[in-house]
């Protein structure tokens, strides 16, 4: 259904201009009649958008749909009879250009009204499947299949040499397709999909106000929602983006050195660019929050226009393009899924309309101003040894333009980030790899967590049971404990790995690794932390990245974004690296006495890999790292740690120290 009156509406917008201009002879006026029957379609937005929505959350949506619809079928379908009852082609003209305007102005209410009642038909894991439809449908398949359709009807007439009468014409055709097209909808809507009528408690409740006071309560739950903000204004910058790039494009295809067919060419990567966008983008983020990837989409977007603003040669620009559309779609995708899965049945309507005002403004805002921008000014040629470069307006417009929708893409990410704390890279790396990181476990936390971490023999036992005993000395409720084997399911777990008569596979390894701390962590340390202890453990998450990821060769991030589930992202707030040379560690280690463990067995190579990914670890968060030589005495190692400690320590009630 929607595919037919997407069809109808692309048919409809290219028969209505090209029907326009066909009336004329002069160039001029040609170019004057397409462009201006395009931009009538626009302003019916700034005029009606605002009470469109209201429509929408006001009365039956079903009813809304078929109204508007038998409206547009009889207005649409006067369009090509005017001349057949004798109309001028002035006359013709003007009763198109009032049609169209009429048929826009009410779109503007049948719009909102299906918006928000798609996402009552579909479950909300289907919403972006079927969007991901209904966009490629929309501004992929269909304006393509309503060109071709309408350049092979008038071709096929061309080379037959048949005469068809005038009513019959290949554009007026086209028009009766775009009326029918809505008497289709319209019946499909009454008899076929009789589950959009009716409303919801909600709805009931809300139409009871007054249409001010609900147009005005939609103003205000997208002002004041933070999400539906970032939503509502990523979708603009991303807009605004586009329109930039298709109002600068012609110059900026002059610019290049390249002709009109550069020009068609950029055009034409964009749309593809967003075609790969919204049918490949759930596939290539994979897991990635919707809220982050909506944020990255428009960055990415805009970053590829700053791109295009500086590329030097057509293939770059090209390059630029694809990227452009591919941000955009995904931008739309993930911004219009959101709304879809986001926004109460009540308020949909009323968001919806302000979202299409907002794209029509932008865009028409966009095109035009970026097309006077770009004719100011004359270009000026820098040499730059092996080529050269025009800089001109327009690229001075699109790297601008770039820059604003990046700080609008950024702004959007911040106010709808679902998982803050969690790195961003990582995430998106993990994201495309399938897992995602999860965002902090929330708890309260009031204690601080000490890790000490190094090599075989570095001390670390020594250094905290010293540091163990002048907390408490301090009256400090402290907790001293270890990985592996603090717990019971721990001791067991490292009687396994550290046994050298079993040799469980790297993976396993990793694994049990893990399991350990998971226990650990909820049955120790975030306990001790809830209540406000000092919890000192020896080794934790950086010993699994050093031993399994360095030592073992396992793939780094597999094993942080495992011991990031494994403790619900409980991160250390202060890790003491004592940095030994593996050398030194293990003659320590052999000076106990005792036989050597699995891991201690390990070669000197393993050793000296594990020794340089905790200091890797440590240079890459030097805030929450303190490094010490392993080899100075045991008091001054101890006495830095103490200095370092007593800033993230709050003072001692007075009456506790012991
Ligand atoms: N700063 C130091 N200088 C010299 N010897 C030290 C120093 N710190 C600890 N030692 C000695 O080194 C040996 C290993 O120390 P410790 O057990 O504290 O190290 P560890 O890092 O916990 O070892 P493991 O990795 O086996 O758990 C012990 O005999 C200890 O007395
Ligand atoms: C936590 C953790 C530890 N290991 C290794 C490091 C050591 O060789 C042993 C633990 O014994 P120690 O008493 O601390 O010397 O296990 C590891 O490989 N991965 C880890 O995550």
């Amino acid at each position: 259904m929607l595919a037919a009156a997407s069809f109808g509406d692309w048919v409809g917008l290219l028969a209505t201009a090209l029907f326009a201009s066909a009336q004329f002879e002069n160039p001029a006026a040609q170019g004057a009649a397409f462009g201006g029957t395009i931009a009538v379609r626009l302003i019916p937005a700034l005029l009606l958008g605002p009470i469109a929505g209201v429509f929408a959350d006001r009365f039956d949506r079903r009813y809304t749909m078929v109204i508007v619809d038998l409206l547009r079928f009889v207005i649409y379908l006067s369009i090509p009879l005017v001349p057949l009852f004798g109309g001028t082609p002035a006359q013709t003209v003007a009763w198109a250009t009032i049609a169209t305007f009429i048929g826009e102005t009410i779109t503007l209410i049948w719009i909102p009204a299906k918006e928000a009642a798609v996402p009552n038909l579909i479950p909300k894991s289907q919403i972006e499947v079927s969007n991901q439809l209904t966009l490629i449908t929309t501004y992929g398949i269909t304006p393509i299949l309503a060109a071709l359709s309408l350049a092979a009807l008038t071709a096929g007439l061309q080379q037959s040499g048949a005469s068809l009468p005038d009513w019959a014409q290949p554009i007026q055709l086209a028009l009766y397709i775009n009326a029918f097209a809505r008497l289709a909808t319209a019946l499909v809507v009454f008899f076929g999909i009789k589950e959009i009528g009716g409303k919801s408690a909600a709805r009931e409740k809300a139409a009871e106000q007054s249409m001010t006071r609900q147009f005005l309560d939609g103003w205000k739950f997208i002002g004041n929602t933070p999400l539906v903000r970032g939503l509502v204004l990523g979708i603009f910058g991303a807009f605004g983006a586009g329109g930039v790039v298709i109002g600068a494009a012609e110059k900026f295809a002059k610019s290049l050195g390249a002709g009109q067919a550069a020009f068609y060419l950029l055009f034409g990567t964009i749309f593809m660019g967003l075609a790969i966008g919204i049918g490949l983008g759930p596939m290539i983020v994979k897991e990635l929050s919707r809220k982050r990837w909506f944020g990255m989409s428009i960055m990415l977007a805009s970053g590829s226009v700053m791109f295009l603003g500086i590329s030097i040669h057509l293939s770059m620009a090209l390059f630029g393009a694809i990227m452009v559309g591919a941000g955009a779609g995904m931008a739309f995708l993930s911004g219009t899924t959101l709304l879809y899965g986001e926004i109460a049945d009540e308020l949909r309507g009323r968001t919806f309309a302000v979202v299409q005002i907002g794209v029509r403004t932008v865009l028409l805002l966009a095109i035009t101003v970026s097309g006077i921008l770009v004719g100011l000014g004359s270009s000026r040629r820098v040499d730059l040894g092996l080529f050269h470069i025009d800089i001109s307006a327009t690229r001075v417009l699109l790297v601008v333009a770039g820059a604003i929708g990046i700080w609008v893409g950024i702004g959007a990410f911040r106010q709808m980030d679902d998982k803050p704390g969690v790195p961003v890279l990582p995430d998106l790396i993990g994201s495309l790899r399938g897992r995602p990181l999860s965002p902090p476990e929330s708890f309260a936390r009031s204690g601080v967590f000490v890790v000490f971490e190094g090599g075989e023999g570095a001390g670390k036992s020594t250094q905290v049971t010293r540091l163990a005993e002048a907390l408490k000395a301090d009256g400090r409720d402290v907790v001293v404990t270890r990985e592996p084997g603090a717990t019971d399911i721990g001791a067991r777990i490292r009687g396994l790995v550290l046994d050298r008569a079993e040799t469980p596979s790297a993976r396993a390894e990793a694994l049990l690794y893990a399991a350990d701390r998971a226990h650990h962590v909820a049955t120790v340390v975030r306990p001790a932390l809830g209540r406000g202890a000092v919890v000192i453990s020896d080794r934790y998450v950086d010993s699994s990245l050093a031993y399994q990821g360095a030592g073992r060769t396992l793939p780094v991030q597999e094993i942080s974004w495992l011991s990031a589930w494994a403790t619900g992202g409980l991160k250390p707030d202060l890790v003491v690296l004592l940095d030994v040379d593996p050398g030194v560690g293990l003659t320590r280690v052999d000076s106990r006495g005792e036989a050597a463990d699995r891991l201690e067995s390990e070669s000197r190579a393993f050793h000296e890999r594990v020794r340089y990914a905790f200091l890797d670890l440590a240079a890459a968060d030097p805030k929450r790292y303190l490094v010490l030589d392993a080899a100075r005495p045991v008091e001054e190692i101890a006495a830095a740690v103490e200095a370092r400690l007593s800033s993230l320590l709050s003072p001692v009630p007075a009456g506790t120290a012991g």
